[in-house]
């Protein structure tokens, strides 16, 4: 437990069905700091690093269709154990299967083909955020805000 920070992509279903105020409402009600943000267009290379232990899988290619379809919002976030938190608001991979109240699972609607479309991703641990950061800022690194003595 310690001064962290996250990244949080709105993924492009996010974007298209009107959920960046959404998202930001909640980060910002939950007393997190947004340090960055911007409107982004996944490239496909952004999408090989952030997903590197998936490009092998065999739904990779529905991943990356979906992903770099529409403009997301990526953010970075931070506060105090921020990382967790985050996930906890986050929900199941699945949003058929994330519980009422979190992102997903208010969030998430049915899709007709395989891809999981779950409205936002955030990372998973200290090791994800530090890798994820500079993916989407490249000028930017993992930086936790020192806490006050
Ligand atoms: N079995 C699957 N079939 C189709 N897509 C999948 C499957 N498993 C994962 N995905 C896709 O890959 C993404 C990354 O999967 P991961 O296991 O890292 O889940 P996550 O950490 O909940 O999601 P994210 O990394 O996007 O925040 C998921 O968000 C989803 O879009």
């Amino acid at each position: 437990m310690a001064e962290e920070q996250t990244l949080v992509l709105v993924k492009p279903d996010g974007v298209a069905n009107g959920h960046i105020g959404d998202v930001i409402t909640r980060i910002e009600h939950r007393g997190f700091t947004i340090d960055a943000l911007k409107v982004t267009h996944a490239t496909a290379d952004q999408l090989h690093q952030h997903y590197a232990a998936l490009v092998g899988e065999p739904f990779f290619p529905r991943i990356e269709r979906f992903m770099t379809g529409g403009p997301m919002v990526a953010m970075i976030v931070s506060g105090f154990n921020v990382i967790e938190a985050v996930r906890k608001m986050t929900g199941a991979t699945n949003p058929a299967e994330a519980a009422p109240g979190t992102i997903r699972g208010d969030f998430g609607r049915e899709w007709a083909d395989k891809t999981i479309r779950n409205v936002i991703h955030s990372s998973d641990s200290e090791t994800s955020a530090r890798r994820e950061i500079p993916i989407w800022f490249p000028d930017r690194q993992y930086a936790p805000h020192q806490p006050e003595k």
